[in-house]
């Protein structure tokens, strides 16, 4: 039952690109490989009980005939159910059917499709494999790339290095910023939200991240403490979702689905007060998933911004072209790159031609 429930997932994503090159491509060779990275951060990462110092993960390479696609997989600690192993595991597995031949990346129908994906999975992909496969695929249909969106700045660290960067603030100002919350003392995240609401001009509005650190008592006195009309919505301020619109309800603070979109079979339902869902494709699992939870958010008027796991700049690549392509109107949460020291991709990204990786931070995965 969870074969045919990917199969299906799967096959909607190669049915909505259509491309010619793709087609004209599609009987030849398909070679798959796998690149490890390991890539420092600049400053350690707090990630709930995580503090992490370099980002690891893995690159799929797909070679149609000298056409090259290209996914990320990279389980977030903390978040992610899976670890690096297990999803590196599953990678082989596919890379071997694609190398074997097995897999046959272009089916011309259903029922190849069909036969194709069962023979690679025994069981359903943990959401990073699904997410990486999917878009390796996806990217060997593009033939070129949308300009990248802008995105909403993200407000994390100490107050006053945030102050400071909002002193410093050159140009126009975006829209709205993300300002990470709940990690210190409410009376802190209060005066936090306060004095960022004061650098900024009242055109711009700010969404907060609680990562579900706040109880509904403390929601609920933070929210009274702030001028709600400029807060766009706070992502899962608690650790019950059951909380969240009973927070709306009694202060207006509207709220955003994170982590809560991230649950295995997450069903988008009508919540009051829900403003946004917010998806990471990494840790929700792959492109078919987040087109159905595009569409279903859009049916009920409920904002959509994608969001990075802190994928590499290849990974971040992939957000940006999906955000600009699915959700142009939104300011998608992908301010992450400023995390890592360097970029793992060290030239321009051309769609179709191999990315040149900066071997400093490679190593070629097992051979498959
Ligand atoms: O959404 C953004 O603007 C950037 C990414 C981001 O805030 C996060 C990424 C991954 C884990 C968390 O630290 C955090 C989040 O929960 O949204
Ligand atoms: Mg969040």
């Amino acid at each position: 039952m969870l074969i045919w429930k990917n199969v299906s997932q799967i096959s909607a994503v190669l049915a909505v690109i259509p491309d010619a090159v793709f087609h004209k491509n599609s009987m030849k060779e398909c070679k798959a490989d796998i690149l490890r990275y390991r890539l420092p951060l600049k400053r350690p990462l707090h990630l709930k009980q995580f503090n992490l110092n370099e980002r690891e993960g893995l690159i799929l390479r797909l070679n149609l005939g000298g056409r090259f696609g290209y996914g990320e997989i990279a389980p977030l600690p903390g978040f992610s159910c899976e670890s690096l192993f297990e999803a590196e595991t599953q990678l082989q597995e596919f890379c071997r059917a694609v190398n074997d031949g097995h897999f046959k990346p272009f089916p011309t129908d259903d029922s190849e499709r069909r036969a194709s994906y069962e023979t690679v999975f025994a069981s359903l992909p943990v959401p990073s494999v699904l997410f990486g496969i999917e878009s390796a695929l996806w990217w060997l249909r593009q033939g070129g790339w949308l300009s990248p969106p802008v995105m909403a700045p993200l407000l994390q660290g100490a107050t006053e290095h945030i102050l400071l960067r909002l002193e410093q603030w050159q140009g126009s100002w975006p829209k709205e910023f993300k300002l990470k919350i709940g990690r210190d003392s409410i009376e802190e995240d209060c005066v936090r939200i306060n004095k960022v609401l004061e650098a900024l001009p009242e055109s711009v509005s700010i969404k907060l991240d609680a990562n579900q650190q706040w109880t509904l008592g403390q929601a609920l006195s933070v929210a009274r403490s702030i001028d709600v009309n400029r807060i766009a919505f706070v992502e899962e301020p608690t650790a019950s979702v059951g909380d969240f619109s009973e927070l709306y309800e009694k202060t207006g603070l509207h709220f955003a689905l994170d982590e809560t979109v991230q649950q295995p079979g997450y069903l988008l339902q009508t919540m009051h007060g829900l403003a946004a869902i917010v998806i990471k494709p990494m840790l929700v699992g792959g492109l078919c998933r987040c087109q159905q939870l595009v569409t279903a958010a859009r049916a009920q008027g409920i904002r959509v911004i994608f969001s990075s796991s802190y994928e590499s700049s290849i990974g971040l690549h992939i957000l940006e072209q999906l955000s600009a392509q699915w959700t142009p109107e939104e300011l998608p949460g992908l301010d992450t790159s400023s995390a890592f020291v360097n970029r793992l991709a060290c030239e321009d990204i051309i769609a179709g031609h191999p990315v040149s990786i900066n071997p400093a931070f490679v190593s070629l995965g097992e051979k498959s």
